[in-house]
């Protein structure tokens, strides 16, 4: 491409061929993300999982009797659909079903007319809805009971099938006697309002849990379980995505205290709540009566963030891009993430010529927001590579979930606020850039927002003063939604609407190549 800018990185000088191509790549880059999540709708990662051969239900190699003996249980804000595709895999052989899924959920998938996430009139599965606004109730509560119940009752010759995904926990609250499920919802709430990580509140929510942390799938011996999960955590750590329910894992109390003292809670909980984490091993172990020997259990994950990237860089190399997925573990401040991809681009705009200081400024933001020094020197190999290759634009995928400190009072999310700092990045920058970011939520839903995330560029910053907006005081009150629907009339917006699923979020930066670029 001919020079495309014209004179300074003024709005007014990008010439018509710069931004009829910057169109072109946004196209690419909404259709890459719709990708990502298409490959990860809970029916398709079910299909994918789940095949009958004959009389055999076989799930990554590894093959069970079905005999009419298919018991099915699931808890999560994408169950629903899991459980639709499921009955449909295993037919005449289900005997039963029970899943407890948010609040609204039916109502709302019909309206988005995701048919296909909804079970027949005729099916056998019972549909529980619960835990409005994502925190555990009474109707949540009875769901849980059902679900034990239906578990318990299963003999040596039943397949107990357990449909997993985010928001599991709040949907299968059963806690330990006597502690009341508005005193367990109360330390979980005091510890996420301190900080403490999903890991940390899903540790504790474990050691309070009758069905976490291994609990339902002890009731359910001496039946087969088979857990399917699609992952919303960084890692997948199957022990704590939804609380780990089929994994039975050794809770060391001496951890739970750990972090209940690192948020100054140990001195002010319930008595219940110290009565039953004081109980000694024997104790416990009475508490879990007929903790058998040995539980058959096997757990899959079924649906990731890493299996949505697989996706995305498909539809990228389909597309003609050069797809280098940098990793699924992006975690940390949302501006320590925008920074790397601002440095990872000005890497990309001048291959071969790249300082060792800017390698290593990359190192040491990568560090902090949870991307391995191999995955991003893998990357940055890929982006010389492709610098010197000179043909094809670069499609640099990331994806997990970086966290926003609020301190304003706007409305926004992770997601269009990294896509703000990102541009802002980008127009900052020495190099003129013709990179294309886009931030996105896998959920369809950003923060308590209509939409996704956005997409941004190094145009960002001139196309709003232009319009008469300020990035910096939107930043400053974590106003980005309201940024971006006043921005150009809202064009720059991701709005998939309701998904239905989630692994967490998806980030994509095209970068064409430097010739284009600089
Ligand atoms: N005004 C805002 N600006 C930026 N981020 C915000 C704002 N308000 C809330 N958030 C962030 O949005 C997140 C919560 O939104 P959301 O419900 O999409 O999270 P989630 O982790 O994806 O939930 P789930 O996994 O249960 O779907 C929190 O990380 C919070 O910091
Ligand atoms: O349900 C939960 O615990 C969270 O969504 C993490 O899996």
């Amino acid at each position: 491409m001919a020079q495309v800018l014209t004179h300074s990185r003024s709005v007014l000088h990008w010439s018509p061929l710069w931004v009829r191509s910057m169109c072109s790549l946004e196209e690419q880059a909404r259709a890459i993300f719709a990708a990502a999540v298409e490959g990860v709708q809970p029916d398709s990662v079910v299909r994918r999982a789940l095949q009958r051969r004959g009389d055999e239900l076989v799930v990554s190699e590894h093959s069970f009797k079905l005999c009419h003996n298919l018991h099915l249980v699931g808890f999560g804000k994408a169950v629903l659909g899991m459980a639709a595709e499921a009955e449909r895999i295993v037919g005449d052989h289900l005997v039963q079903g029970i899943v407890s899924v948010p609040h609204g959920i039916q109502e709302t998938l019909q309206r988005h007319r995701k048919l296909n996430m909804l079970l027949e009139a005729s099916s056998k599965i019972k549909v529980m809805e619960g835990a409005k606004h994502n925190l555990p109730d009474t109707d949540a509560q009875r769901s849980a009971e059902s679900i034990w119940k239906l578990a318990s009752n299963l003999t040596e010759r039943d397949l107990l099938l357990v449909l997993i995904s985010g928001g599991g926990s709040a949907l299968l609250p059963a806690p330990v006697p006597p502690i009341t499920l508005q005193e367990k919802q109360e330390v979980t709430r005091r510890l996420a309002a301190a900080g403490a990580s999903i890991q940390e509140l899903n540790t504790v929510r474990r050691a309070l849990s009758l069905l976490k942390g291994g609990g339902l799938a002890r009731s359910a011996d001496p039946a087969q379980v088979v857990g399917l999960i699609l992952s919303d955590i960084i890692g997948d750590p199957v022990d704590l995505i939804a609380s780990g329910p089929t994994v039975c894992s050794e809770t060391s109390l001496e951890e739970v205290w750990a972090i209940l003292n690192r948020y100054n809670l140990s001195a002010t909980l319930p008595l219940s709540v110290k009565e039953v984490l004081n109980q000694t091993g024997s104790q416990q172990r009475s508490r879990l009566k007929d903790q058998p020997h040995q539980v058959n259990i096997f757990n899959a994950v079924i649906g990731s963030n890493a299996i949505a990237l697989e996706c995305a860089s498909h539809k990228a190399q389909d597309l003609g891009l050069r797809p280098v997925i940098l990793s699924p573990g992006v975690s940390g401040n949302v501006q320590a993430v925008a920074q790397l991809y601002g440095l990872l681009s000005r890497f990309a705009c001048s291959p071969g010529k790249e300082s060792p200081e800017l390698r290593a400024q990359i190192l040491k933001l990568g560090a902090e927001v949870g991307v391995r020094s191999w995955e991003l020197c893998n990357t940055m190999e890929h982006l010389e590579a492709g610098g010197q290759e000179n043909r094809h634009a670069t499609c640099l995928l990331a994806g997990g979930e970086p966290t926003v400190q609020l301190l304003g009072k706007g409305r926004g999310g992770r997601n269009q606020e990294l896509a703000l700092r990102v541009g802002l990045e980008l127009s900052r920058a020495p190099e003129r850039s013709m990179t294309m970011f886009l931030s996105g939520g896998t959920d369809g839903q950003d923060g308590p927002t209509e939409a996704a995330g956005a997409v941004s560029d190094g145009n960002i910053e001139a196309e709003a003063k232009s319009q008469g907006l300020c990035i910096d005081g939107f930043l400053r009150n974590n106003d980005s939604f309201t940024f971006f629907s006043s921005l150009s009339k809202g064009q720059k917006l991701l709005l998939p609407g309701l998904t239905g699923t989630n692994v967490m979020d998806v980030h994509m930066m095209i970068l064409p190549p430097p010739t284009q670029s600089s």
